[in-house]
């Protein structure tokens, strides 16, 4: 089931708080508004409320014998991509960018904000539709850019669908799978990355493709890999 509600202050928080208080939501229903007035970014930022944009969230119960939770920000892509393509199918040069951005010409179109109470997973998605910010850094673009953009009820069915058909192949079918799909789909190998480690170190190289398990690896300027489980990952300007 898609809830849509006017306005609040960020779907994500909401779904967590119903997880806290108990509330019974279900796997594969998503709280959709049209306006949040807190809505929340990775890494503590703010994301910010575009008017005709898309901002849902939906839950995964985490079940004995699933994938590791961190792979469920690569479903998160995934579904994302689809919902995209299927709506866009003319759209070129769209690219996931680890852990969870979705580029088009390297310019950011939608994010994802995956926050954990319990075992309940929040996968909030906001994605550009009809306005997208002016940020300091990073470019951004809106589907609005490319041709006409589906209004974010549609958008809202699609990705629905895509979530829900995505959630069971992780876990029918495991990681590897998921890894294929979400390669084929990345920037290219030896796009140069500038990553803020979430102790504060900053590490420049260029994108070495995903581990084994969904991580992903940065060659640093002496040639060395190094794994990257967390942090602001951003294309070098
Ligand atoms: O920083 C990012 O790229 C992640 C952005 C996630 C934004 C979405 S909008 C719907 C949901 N509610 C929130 O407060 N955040 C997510």
């Amino acid at each position: 089931m898609i809830r849509t509600i006017p306005e609040t202050g960020s779907t994500n928080a909401d779904l967590l708080q119903a997880l806290r208080n108990g509330e019974g939501v279900r796997e594969g229903d998503w709280l959709v508004a049209y306006r949040q007035s807190a809505g929340r970014g990775r890494q503590g930022r703010g994301w910010h409320d575009g008017q005709g944009n898309f901002m849902g969230s939906t839950l995964c119960h985490l079940r004995a014998g699933d994938p590791p939770p961190a792979t469920l920000a690569l479903v998160a892509g995934i579904a994302l991509l689809e919902a995209v393509q299927a709506q866009c199918p003319t759209l070129a040069n769209l690219q996931l960018k680890w852990p969870n951005d979705l580029l088009v010409g390297g310019a950011k179109l939608a994010g994802i904000l995956l926050e954990r109470e319990g075992a309940g997973v929040v996968v909030g998605i906001g994605v550009n539709l009809a306005a997208a910010p002016d940020l300091p850094d990073r470019r951004t673009v809106k589907l609005a850019d490319f041709g006409p953009a589906p209004d974010r009820d549609t958008f809202a069915a699609t990705l629905a669908e895509s979530w829900t058909r995505d959630l069971g192949r992780w876990r029918d079918y495991g990681i590897d799978p998921l890894l294929a799909r979400w390669r084929a789909a990345a920037v290219p190998e030896g796009t140069a990355l500038t990553v803020h480690e979430p102790g504060g170190a900053v590490l420049a190289g260029v994108y070495a493709g995903l581990s084994d398990e969904g991580a992903m690896r940065l060659r640093l300027a002496d040639g060395q890999t190094r794994v990257i489980h967390a942090g602001d990952v951003m294309l070098a300007p």
